[in-house]
């Protein structure tokens, strides 16, 4: 059984160096091409996913439209999950990465965007921007979860609750399954499967609308990983 993992195509905010996280940015025009060039390396490598499931951020369903759309194989199931959301990137979400990191540093900051239990400063309300920043979305208004900020730990908990919750018995069932993610929820998933430990987690880096096939096992024992590059 087949586990394809995409990271969306560029969005707006990738472009322009800044934290989203939560916020929902669409796609560049880059990253729909990104997102197209992924449907099409499915293709050639002739991997028709059953089910496809993704964030409620539309930079990732937009990701999966295209792809699919791409593929011609728009006719599957596609489910949404906030679970897997990018993680929220608390008071830095629309904040200028090396404006960040000027401010807090290159330890924290590396601390914060690449560690595992480091949690960005929690937006607080009394910042001007707080409404900008920390809009109120209708789609979370039942979900009883909604965070002021979110370490890899705290994104992993979800991811593989959901993983365990609604995957897995689709990858048991269906056979081979797409989703389309966002870079933090997708490394706290890899550092799941590949068993990756804390302190190494750092070095994982998920290019931008790169197809990332695991051939699994029943046990989820990873037989095989292929990375499809443009
Ligand atoms: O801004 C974000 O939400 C993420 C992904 O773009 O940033 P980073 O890669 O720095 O964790």
């Amino acid at each position: 059984m087949k586990l394809v993992l995409i990271r969306h195509g560029q969005s707006e905010w990738n472009a322009k160096n800044l934290f989203t996280g939560w916020i929902d940015v669409e796609l560049s025009e880059k990253g729909k091409e990104e997102a197209k060039k992924a449907g099409k390396l499915l293709k050639e490598a002739e991997i028709f996913p059953n089910i496809c499931y993704t964030s409620y951020l539309k930079r990732a369903i937009h990701t999966a439209q295209i792809a699919l759309c791409e593929l011609g194989w728009e006719h599957i199931d596609v489910l949404r999950s906030w679970k897997l959301n990018e993680r929220h990137y608390g008071d830095w979400q629309g904040k200028n990465k090396n404006e960040v990191k000027e401010k807090y540093g290159e330890e924290l900051f590396m601390a914060v965007r690449r560690g595992y239990d480091t949690p960005p400063p929690p937006i607080e309300e009394s910042e001007p921007d707080f409404e900008e920043r920390y809009p109120v979305d209708l789609k979370y208004a039942n979900i009883g979860y909604h965070p002021k900020s979110e370490s890899l730990k705290d994104t992993r908990e979800r991811v593989i609750e959901y993983f365990y919750e609604e995957i897995v018995p689709s990858l048991l069932v269906y056979g081979d399954v797409m989703i389309a993610a966002h870079g933090n929820s997708l490394r706290a998933l890899i550092m799941y499967l590949e068993n990756i430990a804390p302190e190494d987690i750092h070095k994982i880096e998920i290019p931008t609308g790169t197809p990332i096939v695991y051939d699994l096992t029943k046990e989820l024992k990873i037989k095989n990983k292929t990375i499809y590059n443009h």
